[in-house]
């Protein structure tokens, strides 16, 4: 069975769907819609319908097995939604998810393509592994025609069930303690005003982490180990040592954390800017060496990984790795 038109006494529709656009006219001020077809009619909207003369209406009748699009956009928002999410009401067949903290939003790729496979079906998401803010829009669903067959609404579920994790959530950002190691024999002799701590604190004070200290040590690689390691004995829950990441004699940073022992996650990444990133885990916490274009470039790999590693994810070679697809922003 199909849905079907009715003719009815518009004193008596509220909660039935319109079936049609309706228009108003107000000479030589406005032609347009006053309400459009999908319209799930409101007990407080019936004098607009009668001030436009409009008594009779014509509303469409959902045969069984039949969703209109407002209750399917509802159904496959909540569906892909998770952890610290909030659902609007459903408008003109769409549903928006938002944040409701200041997090890291993680979205699982293959199942939102697996979603927009089933046909009709629109789940549209930001990005997986970006900040987002409280309040902020991160996902929307809806259907594409005004009546959607519910069986295709099950096969959404399904697959956002496919997994133990949501389709979308997000993910707290925790407050960390963060030691910066400032390399460069021009800061440490006052020859230049270091610009790398007010950079760093900046970022960090946006994701509520704090810096416990920054301490300089020149070119000189023994240095940048005990200074390390003084912050990790002292607590540190992030170690960022500035500078010194490239290829000349007085680089020493790279050497200087993989010398420690460090498990070495990567040296480069293939994100422009930030390709001379260094991810290293010492003792357990993690340790970057940043280079120099994160003083003056907003968006480098540092910026990618800060927020996962703020949200209590460990950084594989594989996150590296992929960084490159869609990863040259400027350089
Ligand atoms: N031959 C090559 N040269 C460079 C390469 C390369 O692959 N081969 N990579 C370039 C890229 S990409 C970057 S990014 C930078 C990496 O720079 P470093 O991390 O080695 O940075 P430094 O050499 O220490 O400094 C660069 C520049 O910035 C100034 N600086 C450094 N620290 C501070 C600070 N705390 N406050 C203010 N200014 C600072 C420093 O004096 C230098 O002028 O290398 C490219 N080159
Ligand atoms: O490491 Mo450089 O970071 O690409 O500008």
């Amino acid at each position: 069975m199909k849905s079907s038109l009715k003719e009815v006494p518009v004193t008596e529709a509220v909660g039935m769907v319109l079936a049609h656009d309706l228009t108003q006219v107000l000479p030589g001020r406005y032609k347009g819609p006053l309400f459009r077809k999908g319209h799930i009619i409101q007990e407080d909207e019936i004098d607009d319908f009668l001030s436009i003369g409009k008594e009779h209406i014509y509303v469409m009748e959902l045969a069984p097995g039949e969703m209109h699009e407002n209750d399917a956009a509802l159904s496959i928002a909540r569906a892909v939604s998770g952890s610290r999410t909030s659902l609007t009401k459903p408008r003109e067949g769409k549903v928006t998810l938002s944040a409701d903290i200041d997090g890291l939003l993680k979205v699982d790729a293959s199942r939102v393509h697996a979603i927009n496979e089933v046909e009709q079906a629109v789940v549209s998401t930001l990005p997986s592994d970006v900040p987002v803010t409280e309040g902020q829009p991160v996902a929307a669903s809806r259907v594409i025609p005004l009546i959607y067959p519910e069986d295709r609404i099950q096969s959404v579920k399904a697959i956002a069930r496919a997994a133990d994790r949501p389709v979308v959530e997000v993910h707290p950002f925790r407050k960390l303690q963060v030691g910066v190691v400032t390399t460069g024999s021009e800061i440490y002799h006052g020859r230049i005003r270091d610009r790398f701590g007010p950079v760093i604190q900046e970022k960090l004070q946006a994701y509520g982490s704090v810096v416990m200290g920054q301490t300089l040590a020149g070119d000189d690689k023994e240095w940048i180990q005990a200074q390390i390691r003084s912050f990790v004995d002292r607590g540190a829950d992030l170690v960022l040592v500035t500078g010194g990441m490239s290829v000349d004699p007085d680089d020493r940073t790279p050497g200087a954390i993989a010398g420690l022992g460090a498990e070495v996650v990567s040296y480069g990444t293939p994100m422009l800017p930030g390709s001379m990133l260094m991810i290293a885990y010492y003792r357990e916490v993690p340790v970057l060496g940043l280079p120099g274009c994160v003083i003056h470039d907003a968006h480098t790999s540092f910026d990618v990984f800060l927020p996962r590693i703020l949200a209590g994810e460990k950084v594989r070679r594989e996150d590296v790795t992929r960084l490159g697809y869609g990863g040259l922003h400027s350089c």
